[in-house]
């Protein structure tokens, strides 16, 4: 039997089995069973192809990448060749791109790689058509614009957000606040600081057993916890990424219709066709990037806000700005000036290569 009906097999039992107390090991069991088998589609044990990096993967350039996942037609090349000034065929009928096509995009001073993937269909996770290739590059981005046709069922949202899922990729989301600790023995021991409400112990115990985790300690402090959260946790190879759902095509819709579009978290309404609301779509692009620019200020000049040093946040010391510019830099180092909203005093403060630089701070670099 192949992975993919295996998989197919244990959805078809969890649909069968009725949720209630006396269910929840068994469920726990078969969610497990299933995350267990979906890891080896992400990553096939030997030779499988269309693990990460298989196939569509392209040389990253720029500060952070941006990939456009949707199903057929809904017009990411259309949108990715306006952004770009890249060519990427666009075209009426469907899997028009097959293959990763990269341009790049220069927003607030920072440089984005804009990755345009060819269209996928549900079921992709599991292994339908190249769909694989492509979450697996999408896997590998800063940032993920789902993009979407108004004129198609909203419904479609859920379903691509689920394929990622099943790919190990979460979408604008936190890691979970669960911690699993093996231990030599003693059993499982659950520690709790918030009500547990969607799990447990029983559903607990069946997921770290089927993990061959017979003693642990358990730590939960993530309000409503789910299995789904502790098999994450176990797992551990998730991906975090923040998404945004593009809803194209808008100049197809009425005003009434794009209202109710507005209602949907995480969405930019656009038109790739009209260029209708894509200053919007590049703020929002922009502030879920979560960039870090920090601007030269040479001694004695004024600062150089045309070309700001970008770095990524959790990347952001001066350290990693000093590397940023010149590798010689750092051994010259003696310390730096810094104004902006990482420091106290607005007159500035001096700080060392650990200190950590928030967006549009100002730097000057003293040498030895
Ligand atoms: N009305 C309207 N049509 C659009 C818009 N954007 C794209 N289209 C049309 O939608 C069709 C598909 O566009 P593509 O850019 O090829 O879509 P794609 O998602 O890249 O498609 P695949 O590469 O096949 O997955 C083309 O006929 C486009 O002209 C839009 O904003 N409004
Ligand atoms: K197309
Ligand atoms: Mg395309």
């Amino acid at each position: 039997m192949t992975t993919a009906q295996k998989i197919k097999d244990i959805e078809e039992e969890m649909s069968k089995t009725q949720k209630n107390k006396a269910t929840e090991y068994h469920l726990g069991q078969l969610k497990a069973k299933l995350a267990k088998l979906r890891r080896e589609l992400i990553a096939p044990p030997s030779g499988g192809g269309g693990g990460p990096g298989i196939g569509f993967d392209v040389a990253r350039t720029g500060i952070a990448s941006v990939g456009f996942v949707g199903f057929p037609s809904v017009g990411k090349s259309t949108l990715m060749s306006k952004l770009t000034g890249t060519h990427s065929e666009a075209a009426s009928y469907e899997f028009t791109t097959l293959t990763t096509v990269p341009g790049t995009l220069t927003y607030n001073g920072a440089r984005l790689q804009i990755l345009d993937l060819p269209g996928i269909i549900e079921g992709a996770k599991d292994g339908k058509g190249r769909g694989r290739q492509v979450i697996a590059v999408a896997r590998t981005c800063n940032l993920i614009f789902i993009v979407l046709d108004v004129l198609k069922p909203l419904i479609d949202l859920a379903i691509l957000t689920n394929e990622l899922e099943g790919f190990g990729i979460r979408l604008n989301k936190r890691p979970p606040n669960i911690t699993v600790k093996k231990r030599d023995n003693g059993g499982i021991a659950i520690t709790n600081t918030v009500p547990l409400t969607k799990i447990d112990a029983g559903a607990i115990k069946a997921v770290l057993s089927e993990y061959r985790l017979t003693s642990a300690s358990v730590s939960i402090h993530e309000p409503d916890a789910t299995v789904e959260d502790l098999i994450d946790v176990v797992e551990g190879n998730r991906v975090y990424v923040p998404a945004i759902f593009v809803l194209n095509k808008i100049d197809a819709i009425s005003i009434e219709e794009l209202d109710l579009l507005y209602k949907i978290p995480n969405s930019v309404p656009v038109s790739s066709k009209d260029w209708w609301n894509i200053d919007e779509l590049l703020e929002v692009m922009w502030e879920k990037l979560n960039l870090v620019r920090v601007y030269t200020k040479p001694r004695g000049a004024t600062p150089d806000y045309s070309s700001p040093v970008v770095l990524r946040r959790g990347k952001c010391t001066v350290e990693d700005f000093c590397n940023a510019i010149h590798k010689e830099i750092k051994s010259q180092f003696r310390n730096a000036m810094v104004w902006g909203t990482s420091v106290k005093h607005s007159r500035g403060q001096k700080v060392g290569l650990d200190h950590v630089l928030e967006d549009e701070d100002i730097i000057t670099i003293f040498k030895k």
